[in-house]
């Protein structure tokens, strides 16, 4: 049975800070695999111009595909939006339950709202959460500081955002080296963010 880490994320794009983390756990804890979950709506960001699900997944494959621990998913493509994960991790569970054991990836940013998700109960006691350390000002709350679930990982931090990068490419700064390069010349081929 693989144990598999699902980071989730809208990846409008993918960028360097998202790689390292997910290559860390794959080398560096008991992860055989990470799956880039490609979320077509995160329910905290239902403002957020998105480029097409298929365009932003296209950048996780071209991103992945010469590390074979790291895989694309587009399981949420076809699920009720905005995409909860509870909703999901079900779904995952009936379609690999018997070959995969799942486990969340989480920055410890997220972990400071993760009380606001659905049902996270339910995910806390059915499921193992790797959290890495981001620098935030919010704190976390009290139950999940030594929660039995809750396992810190010490990646590095590389703090980056997909928002910076749209911004800064439309402003015309060169924001290349946070990108992999297949991202960066798919993005450019099709003129994204631009306008
Ligand atoms: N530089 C980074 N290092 C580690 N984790 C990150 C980094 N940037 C984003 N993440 C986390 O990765 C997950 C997926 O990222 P997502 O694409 O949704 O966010 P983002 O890069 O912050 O995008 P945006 O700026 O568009 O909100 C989220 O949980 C987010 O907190
Ligand atoms: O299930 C929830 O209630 C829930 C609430 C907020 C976020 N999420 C998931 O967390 C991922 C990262 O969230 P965000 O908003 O930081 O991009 C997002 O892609 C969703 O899959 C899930």
């Amino acid at each position: 049975m693989k144990r598999i880490g699902l980071f989730f994320g809208t990846f409008n794009p993918i960028h360097v800070g998202h790689m390292v983390i997910a290559n860390y756990l794959v080398e560096f804890s008991d992860l055989d695999e990470v799956w880039f979950v490609v979320t077509p709506r995160s329910p905290f960001k239902t403002k957020q111009t998105l480029l097409e699900d298929h365009h932003r997944y296209q950048m996780v494959y071209e991103a992945t595909k010469d590390y074979p621990k790291l895989k694309p998913s587009n399981i949420e493509f076809d699920l009720p939006q905005p995409n909860y994960t509870i909703n999901t991790l079900v779904y995952l569970e009936e379609k690999y339950g018997e070959e995969h054991r799942f486990c969340l990836i989480m920055g410890e940013d997220n972990l400071k709202s993760f009380h606001k998700w659905k049902n996270y109960q339910v995910i806390l006691e059915r499921y193992d959460l790797y959290v890495y350390p981001r620098i935030s000002e919010a704190k976390v709350p009290e139950q999940f500081k030594s929660h039995s679930k809750i396992n810190r990982v010490d990646a590095p931090i590389m703090e980056i955002s997909s928002t910076f990068i749209r911004t800064q490419h439309k402003a015309g700064k060169n924001i290349r080296p946070m990108l992999p390069h297949e991202v960066w010349n798919y993005l450019d081929e099709m003129n994204f963010y631009r306008s």
